[in-house]
């Protein structure tokens, strides 16, 4: 059990069986000094694998993971013990004799949602696998007796389909070599040859239940058979010209697969979705898998140009065609010829000019403004638009015979809050790169900020996700993006001002108990560090720490081996 109380952290070893008692008491197992525990304010009780807390009518009361412990309570590995101030987490390392419970779906998902919520909110490690069969139900039989055997009773399997397969691994984070994961890896895999593997990590692949799976799920089936691979290595990055897009939800992945397909044909292809979405990127790739990729790419943002210069930004004008146009000028059509078109916002085009533009579509002629002769065009459109346009076409506001056109092929881009896969991804990649960009130090975004980027909603979707980190690595000073770095309408947090008159005093702000563990875990593996100068399985032995959490631990909260922050400058 590894114990925090006040400035310092130990490690409690537990007996197999019998009673451990907990408090001030001289007579204690587990002495205590902080004033907030009572002589004798707990009992711990160890039978056959099995680890209850009782609480001795203490003062302050005995809380697991943050509710009152009422009766006698079962502990499972990784539960948080609140002692007054003092906090202890329960770690079982040895199998226990109990196998592990093997769920239905539903059951399954809920146990996830709740370990997802310990996990947040006691920084807890937790891992998601997914073991794809490689065929519907074969060596199931194999896969359900390694379960049975080889599971801690604090974990949880269970088949979600006839083919995939959900472990939930608490205390597990995923790293590369690590005891727990690689043990039962190894053992699904002997099980089941031909099984493809993959596993997320809370809350750096997700911070909710459904996305972990997902990404979990899509680690596994994108993989080699018989290997493991994680969800971080999952996403895929498409270099298109000095483009470079990520993806990772499946969603995406299907669409952008789909975009590849339609590129190789001719047709016009009208992309939908909200601001920021990624709109023009879709359009670019069209552009660059398809055979006028060597051509121009031109963007016309058809809501940006006033009404009275619409039609020459278009389709150009000779001299004099109007007052001002005191010389020829092509347009942004003819522009195109030999490539792609890409008229953004395409539902703002006054009808007059739709229907100009209808013209030039079935033709392939274009006439200038002012002159009298065509000009034969080869281009093909892309067009995008945040409206409903095929509302906007049934209710007049847009040319029916235009929008069959355009929308021959439709691509439908999801929000960003409906690929919560690739926020911490994105995320992560703006910062970097902002970072370079500024040529600072690297930054990492704290277990709190992922939770709060999950949870926001993104009204402005990729384009407000690379402001945001744009800024972050502007205004920031420290190495560890936390929340409060984040603008209140991110957070939720009220905006400042003065407090209305007549209502009660602000209490002084308190940090999340969270945030004050992490801190003084931070602390002492700083101190540890710097006595084992640097060597890390010394380091983790000082606090009395598993290498494998200090190593974690480590990178999560941007440690060097020299105990200073990452990137810190050497004196
Ligand atoms: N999958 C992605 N990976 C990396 N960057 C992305 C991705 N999707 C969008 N972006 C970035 O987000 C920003 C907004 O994207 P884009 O301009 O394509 O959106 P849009 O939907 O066309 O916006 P608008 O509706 O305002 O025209 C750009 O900086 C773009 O490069």
């Amino acid at each position: 059990m590894l114990v925090l109380e006040g400035e310092s952290s130990f490690r409690f070893p537990l007996p197999a069986s019998g009673m451990v008692l907990i408090g001030r008491d001289v007579e204690a197992d587990l002495r205590l000094r902080d004033d907030s525990v009572s002589r004798r304010h707990a009992r711990l009780t160890l039978h056959g694998g099995e680890v209850r807390v009782i609480d001795l009518d203490s003062h302050n009361g005995t809380l697991v993971n943050g509710r009152r412990v009422e009766g006698s309570h079962r502990l499972a590995s990784g539960d948080v013990v609140t002692l007054g101030t003092v906090v202890a987490v329960l770690r079982t390392s040895t199998r226990a004799a109990a196998p592990a419970h093997t769920l239905e779906p539903e059951p399954l998902m809920e146990r996830l949602r709740m370990e997802v919520e310990r996990s947040l909110r006691y920084s807890r490690p937790l891992a998601v696998l997914t073991l794809a069969l490689p065929e519907s139900g074969l060596h199931r039989e194999a896969v359900d007796n390694v379960c049975a055997t080889e599971f801690h009773s604090a974990e949880a399997a269970g088949w979600m389909d006839d083919g995939h397969l959900l472990v939930l691994l608490p205390e597990v984070a995923g790293e590369t070599g690590e005891e727990d994961l690689g043990e039962r890896v190894e053992a699904l895999a002997v099980a089941c040859p031909g099984a493809r593997l993959g596993y997320a990590v809370c809350p750096t692949d997700g911070c909710d239940a459904d996305t972990l799976v997902t990404a979990s799920r899509s680690a596994a089936e994108g993989g080699p058979p018989g290997l493991l691979r994680a969800a971080s290595d999952s996403a895929t990055r498409l270099s298109l010209g000095e483009r470079s897009l990520l993806l990772a939800d499946p969603a995406m992945v299907q669409l952008y697969a789909l975009i590849r397909r339609l590129a190789a044909s001719e047709l016009p292809v009208l992309v939908n979705g909200e601001t920021g979405v990624g709109k023009e990127n879709a359009a670019f790739a069209v552009h660059h898998w398809s055979r006028r990729s060597a051509g121009p790419f031109i963007t016309l943002n058809c809501a940006a140009i006033p009404e009275g210069l619409v039609e020459s930004e278009l389709f150009g004008h000779e001299k004099g065609a109007f007052t001002g146009a005191a010389a020829p000028r092509t347009g942004h059509l003819e522009s195109a010829h030999g490539g792609t078109i890409f008229l953004d916002e395409v539902g703002e085009l006054p009808l007059p000019v739709q229907a100009k533009l209808l013209r030039v579509l079935e033709t392939k002629r274009i006439t200038r403004l002012g002159e009298a002769r065509e000009r034969s065009l080869d281009i093909r459109i892309v067009a995008a638009t945040h409206r409903n346009l095929e509302a906007d076409a049934q209710a007049g506001r847009f040319r029916q015979d235009l929008y069959f056109r355009l929308g021959a092929a439709t691509v439908l881009l999801p929000p960003l809050r409906e690929r919560p896969r690739e926020i911490s991804l994105l995320a992560r990649s703006f910062l970097a790169q902002a970072c370079h960009a500024l040529g600072r130090r690297e930054m990492i975004l704290s277990a709190d900020t992922l939770q709060v980027l999950s949870h926001y909603r993104w009204p402005g979707n990729v384009r407000e996700l690379r402001n945001l980190m744009d800024f972050a690595a502007a205004a920031g000073t420290g190495d560890v993006l936390e929340p409060h770095h984040l603008p209140p309408r991110v957070t939720g947090a009220p905006t400042a001002g003065a407090p209305p008159v007549g209502s009660p005093p602000t209490p002084t702000p308190r940090k999340p108990l969270s945030e004050e563990i992490r801190e003084l875990e931070r602390r002492r593996m700083e101190e540890a560090l710097q006595e084992a100068e640097g060597v890390q399985s010394h380091a983790a032995a000082l606090i009395g720490m598993p290498i494998r959490t200090f190593r974690f631990k480590m990178k999560q909260l941007g440690l060097t081996a020299r105990g200073g922050q990452r990137g810190t400058p050497s004196p």
